[in-house]
């Protein structure tokens, strides 16, 4: 305390002082927050200004508008009159012991100077909002009287707790933005990409562990595992653990053991760590993930256990202790600038899951109640959650400022173990977009006007220009916003990397809320305990059981990572403590089983195929050259090699012309693609069919479909055979022999995956759609051959004058709803029930088959059939196929190729002599009459 003395000016951040748990709206300096013990501070963000409350056993008192405090005896000194002697910077970095006073002259010109209006305005509010709540609830929860470590469960030491927390309170409503300034839905990516020229150094400082990179032996990043590690929080009890961090293992110490008889068990996992140091915990579990989400990969690293048991510490740390989160998103931007080839866009969402609803983090603290986030279904397993929003970041201090916006609304509260208890899951989530940096040349295509560099970043150290309505679920852009485009070739890679700080398992409690929440808490950790049971058991014992994700929001939003699409590390944090030994013990059981899960992380890439396409080609003509010049070189060359040299020579020309043989081949496959997309009168559109096309033509569709696809699995074979006749690689090869060679294959693989792509877009679709018409076109010679039966009955019955031999019968084709529908649809019109008694022949009911009454040789029928009298206006039948028209004599031949069309008089058949009936309904049915100028 005796640090603590009597002035302070503002510089950038505001300080808090809470005296007797009281808050006092005032300005102090750097200085006396670093006089201040650290357990006597605790820190809250508005609006990218830090505001740390320091909990102090001082006197305070304010003249103007500065203050003083003191903590030795006496009466407080009044500053004194300003007169400056040394400019800003060599006052600010005063040492703390310094007795000299600021006034409020002195006061005022510091503020004019190093924050004109920001400071003055956010004063006013700060002041406002304080006296309007003058005990915000967060104040309450850092009692900064208390130990830095929390009692163990079974040894209560806390009273009651005040009521629910206010989103943490930390920083009430009113000091919240109210809204964005600026919406990102109209940002162009282009605009804020990162890379490592933007990357400022003062934002990785001490993070480029290079030797650290070097000498890292085990990628854990890499892994198709889980990476699961246990931290075991310091203690100034006795511990009930005896760790082995050398060997990765941890037991309980035998005189904690319930049965003394059973050895004590040893548990191993990928690492075991102990001790304060966040530093060492990062480079251990976290930092090979975050690295292979910038490579990519979705990640996800969490911290489960007890609570109090140092999640929140692990993940999130102090001031002097940064934890996980922080220090990965100073190896994100450490990795970009490590990165000179590529360029980024990062956008983060911050949100907590309280009571089993999901909280936007970084929305205003009325609207996110309002709006709780939704968990949507996307495509596979992949889901989206709506609305959240997400920010875009360009530098580190744009993720700090996000960071603290979102620990500013987490929900946390005194609980009977802990302090600060997080009483929600919280997930911070960067979505990490990146591409290979364009030369500039292939920018200019693009109509986007460039920096004199060629390239669109923004400028050092931008700020985050605001959120995002909606976030894409892991790996899956689906929302307006600012989104990577793969562009000039350069295909993008999209991955997520989620930083989870679960709430901790708890026994009921003293207090009721904080008991309810507990209650959710358990519940979710239940279901994570299940699902991770069933993962792993599926994966133990092949099997598929069913996995119950939707039982609760945090497993249903893990789902995507935890089904296998991510690589994930675990940080099980246990309590030493004796009395939560059975708590510990749960926890290791729950390592044990996420240690079993399986994972298959793949990456996200998006290809630009017009540019492949142009890739290819270009690679095609450097290819033909090269084999043009060696052909020309050849019959010199060749009397100068040796016989095995002339079999080697030969050999790399073949595999020249294979090579430009599958890149044609492949060409050819990307544009059918293309135009695939672009042209709707492909077969494969539904409302395309052509009801016209004859079955003869159908048959040649589908052999050409047919014929396509073979070519496009030969195409496939080819290039597998290509793959598989690389020549094996010897196992002393120098490594960039290998390195290329896998980039090629690489290359090759991501060519079949188009093939097969193109394949499926090309054919796969209007395959389906040629057998649903060939089935149509089945059914429908079906209904003709029940019709052609129909009549041959009907004439066997002797009514139809001379019988119409059935081959020759050439009924037309129907319209879309056959003819039985045509025909009930005329008997409603005319208001004949279905069950008409006056109906005497079934067959003649169902058939839409009209009879022309005026031959001679049909009139008796009037006397058999009634529904032969049915007086039908000629108009109704206009819309009618397979009917037989009054008249039919009347209707006037069509001339086609040059020969006359149409039915003769009644009894023949254009171009037949038998006579009989004609049936038609279309053109098609239409036989020649004969052959007329
Ligand atoms: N490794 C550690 N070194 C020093 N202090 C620690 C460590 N781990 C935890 N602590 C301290 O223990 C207390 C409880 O830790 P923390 O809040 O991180 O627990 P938690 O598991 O997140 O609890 P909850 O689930 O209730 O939120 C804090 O005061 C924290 O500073």
């Amino acid at each position: 305390m005796s640090t603590l003395l009597n002035y302070y000016f503002p510089v950038n951040d505001l300080f808090l002082v809470n005296k007797t748990r009281r808050s006092h709206g005032y300005f102090c300096t750097r200085q006396l927050q670093k006089g201040c013990p650290m357990e006597r501070r605790s820190s809250m963000y508005y609006s990218g200004m830090k505001i740390t409350v320091l909990n102090l056993d001082c006197r305070i008192a304010v003249y103007n508008e500065t203050m003083v405090v003191s903590s030795t005896p006496g009466k407080l000194p009044r500053p004194a009159p300003f007169t400056p002697k040394r400019p800003l910077s060599a006052m600010s970095s005063r040492a703390s012991t310094s007795s000299n006073a600021t006034t409020p002259a002195d006061l005022d010109a510091r503020l004019a100077r190093t924050t004109p209006n920001l400071l003055s305005s956010t004063h006013k509010r700060y002041k406002a909002t304080i006296s309007a709540e003058s005990r915000p609830r967060s104040f309450t929860k850092t009692n900064m009287n208390k130990p830095a470590l929390a009692p163990v469960p079974g040894t209560p030491t806390r009273p009651r707790t005040p009521g629910t927390p206010n989103r943490n309170g930390a920083v009430s409503p009113s000091l919240m933005p109210a809204a964005s300034e600026m919406d990102v839905s109209n940002i162009d990516p282009e605009e804020v990409l990162v890379d490592y020229q933007t990357v400022e150094a003062g934002d990785i400082s001490g993070e480029l562990d290079e030797a650290w990179l070097r000498a890292a032996t085990h990628d854990h990043g890499k892994e198709d595992k889980v990476m699961v590690s246990i931290r075991i929080r310091p203690t100034e009890g006795p511990s009930a653990w005896v760790p082995h961090p050398s060997a990765n293992s941890l037991k309980l110490d035998p005189a904690y053991a319930k049965t003394s008889s059973t050895p004590a068990q040893t548990f191993n996992f990928d690492a075991v760590l102990t001790g304060t140091p966040n530093k060492p915990i990062y480079s251990t579990v976290a930092r090979s993930h975050v690295h292979a989400a910038m490579e990519g990969f979705n990640a996800v690293i969490f911290a489960y256990g007890q609570t109090a048991s140092g999640k929140t510490f692990t993940l999130s740390g102090d001031d002097t202790e940064p934890g996980i989160i922080p220090r990965a998103m100073k190896g994100v931007f450490a990795f970009i600038r490590r990165t000179p080839e590529r360029e980024y866009l990062l956008r983060c969402s911050y949100l907590e899951i309280y009571n089993e609803t999901i909280h936007d983090l970084l929305a205003p603290p009325t609207s996110a109640a309002k709006n709780p986030v939704q968990i949507q279904g996307g495509v596979g397993n992949e889901i989206i959650l709506a609305p959240l929003r997400e920010e875009v970041v360009t530098s580190l201090k744009g993720v700090k400022e996000v960071l603290r916006r979102g620990e500013g609304n987490r929900r946390t509260a005194c609980t009977d173990w802990n302090q600060r208890s997080s009483r929600s899951h919280s997930v911070f989530r960067m979505v990490i977009e990146s591409r290979e940096r364009g030369s500039g040349a292939e920018d200019d295509d693009d109509d986007v006007p460039l920096p004199s560099n060629g390239r669109h970043t923004p400028g050092h150290g931008r700020n985050t220009p605001g959120p995002r309505s909606q976030t894409p679920g892991p790996g899956r852009s689906q929302t307006p916003g600012p989104v990577l485009q793969a562009r000039g070739g350069r295909s993008v890679q999209t991955s997520v990397l989620s930083l989870i700080d679960l709430a901790g398992s708890e026994k009921a409690t003293s207090d009721k809320d904080r008991t309810r929440e507990g209650k959710y808490i358990n519940t979710s950790l239940l279901t994570l305990g299940t699902v991770i049971g069933t993962l792993a058991d599926n994966a133990a014992k092949h099997k598929n059981d069913h996995v119950p994700y939707r039982n609760s929001k945090l497993t249903r939003m893990l789902q995507p990572s935890l089904s296998g699409n991510a690589r994930i590390s675990v940080i099980c944090t246990i309590n030493p403590d004796p009395g939560a030994v059975s708590e510990s013990m749960s926890t290791l059981l729950f390592a044990k089983r996420i240690k079993n899960v399986q994972l298959h992380a793949q990456k996200k890439e998006v290809v630009d195929t017009d540019a492949l396409i142009e890739r290819y080609r270009k690679e095609i003509e450097e290819l033909k050259k090269r084999l043009a010049q060696r052909e020309a070189e050849a019959p010199v060359r060749n009397r100068r090699l040796s016989a095995r040299e002339q079999v080697d020579e030969s050999k790399a020309m073949k595999d020249l012309n294979t090579r430009i043989q599958q890149l044609t081949k492949l060409i050819l496959t990307s544009q059918t693609v293309d135009e695939s997309k672009g042209d709707e009168s492909r077969p494969g559109s539904p409302v395309k069919i052509d009801f016209d096309m004859s079955p003869y033509q159908l048959q040649q569709e589908l052999l050409s479909a047919r014929l396509q696809i073979e070519s496009q699995s030969t195409q496939i074979l080819s290039l597998e055979a290509a793959l598989d006749a690389r020549p094996p690689l010897s196992a002393d090869a120098p490594e960039s022999e290998k390195d290329r060679l896998i980039q090629e294959q690489a290359k090759t693989i991501k060519e079949l995956e188009i093939v097969v792509r193109g394949y499926e877009d090309n054919l796969g679709e209007p395959l389906r759609q040629l057998e649903k018409e060939k089935k149509m076109r089945m059914t429908l010679e079906e209904e003709r051959r029940a019709l052609a039966a129909f009549v041959t009955k009907f004439d066997s019955l002797g009514l139809g004058g001379s019988p119409v031999a059935p081959p020759k019968l050439r009924p037309p084709m129907p319209t879309a709803g056959g003819a039985a529908a045509a025909y009930a649809e005329r008997r409603a019109g005319l208001g004949l029930a279905s069950n008409d008694s006056t109906n005497t022949l079934p067959s003649v009911i169902e058939s839409p088959i009209r009879i022309d009454m005026t031959g001679n040789g049909m009139s008796k029928l009037k006397s058999h059939h009634p529904l032969m009298l049915e007086e039908m206006p000629e108009e109704e039948w206009a819309d009618v196929s397979f009917e037989m028209h009054e008249g039919a004599s009347e209707v006037p031949p069509e001339k086609r190729d040059g020969k006359m069309f149409g039915v003769g008089p009644l009894g023949t058949v254009a171009g037949k002599k038998d006579g009989g009936r004609a049936v038609f309904g279309d053109k098609d049915n239409l036989v020649p009459v004969g052959v007329k100028a």
